[in-house]
């Protein structure tokens, strides 16, 4: 078995004047796995993604990243943990219009000197390491990459994405309903090459949709439902 990437135990959580969302006994995602989380639309996993990712705070118990007690963290400490060690897939990808195209994967480096260090050690520079990740990912057509991001597919928005997620190689990878605007042979042409990258950098992938067709493509693959006891009657049916 892996070494453990991620650790929670006992972990609730509420919206302000809400009932409780999610109460987690207990959740792993190992070093390198490739996880498919599923849930019906409401269910509370993008606010999973922003408890794993330390950007919210549970209201009791353990998230535990690379070891790291991540409530336990000053928010700044944990902004920083974050961009050094997490990569995001947005479901709309939030690319920055008023940056070029590599500017906008080479964005991490900014904020994280480790991600930074890590892609300098690979690559020459950073726009090298950004234009090799976005080969790996499909996109080398050197007419497209000097395009505005506005001006790309959906598609190749989500490349984009992918390799701004991927460059300075976190540890982790999330994903949260990156493909739902792409057809299926799109959506697992993707995957397939995001599979590639993730192991190339030795990233842990959670990756969260409602398309279950491509479950079968993962290391393993949960409903949020099977690990929250908060959820209601009607998830389960
Ligand atoms: N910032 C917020 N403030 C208050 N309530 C929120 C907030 N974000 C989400 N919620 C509520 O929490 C619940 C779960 O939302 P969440 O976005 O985590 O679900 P999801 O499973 O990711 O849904 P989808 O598949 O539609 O993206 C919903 O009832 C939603 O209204």
């Amino acid at each position: 078995m892996q070494p453990v990437l991620i650790q929670l135990d006992a972990v609730t959580f509420a919206w302000p004047g809400q009932p409780r969302l999610l109460d987690i006994h207990s959740f792993a995602l190992y070093r390198g796995e490739r996880v498919f989380l599923k849930g019906p639309s409401g269910s509370g996993k993008t606010t999973l993604l922003g408890l794993l990712g330390g950007v919210l705070l549970p209201d009791s118990g353990s998230i535990r990243l690379l070891e790291k007690s991540l409530p336990e963290l000053s928010a700044a400490a944990r902004d920083r943990f974050r961009a050094d060690h997490t990569g995001y897939i947005f479901q709309m990808f939030n690319l920055l219009p008023y940056l070029s195209l590599v500017e906008n994967v080479t964005l991490p480096c900014r904020f994280s000197a480790v991600r930074r260090e890590r892609a300098l050690a690979r690559s020459a520079s950073l726009e090298q390491a950004a234009l090799d990740l976005l080969a790996g990912l499909g996109l080398s057509d050197p007419q497209l990459l000097r395009r505005s991001v506005t001006e790309l597919s959906i598609g190749q928005q989500q490349r984009v994405a992918a390799a701004r997620a991927l460059i300075g190689n976190p540890e982790l990878v999330i994903a949260d309903e990156p493909t739902s605007a792409l057809d299926t042979d799109s959506r697992e042409a993707f995957l397939r090459l995001l599979f590639a990258e993730c192991e190339r950098g030795g990233s842990s992938l959670l990756f969260v949709s409602h398309d279950s067709s491509l479950e079968p493509l993962f290391d393993r693959a949960l409903s949020l439902k099977d690990i929250n006891r908060a959820a209601t009657s009607r998830e389960v049916l």
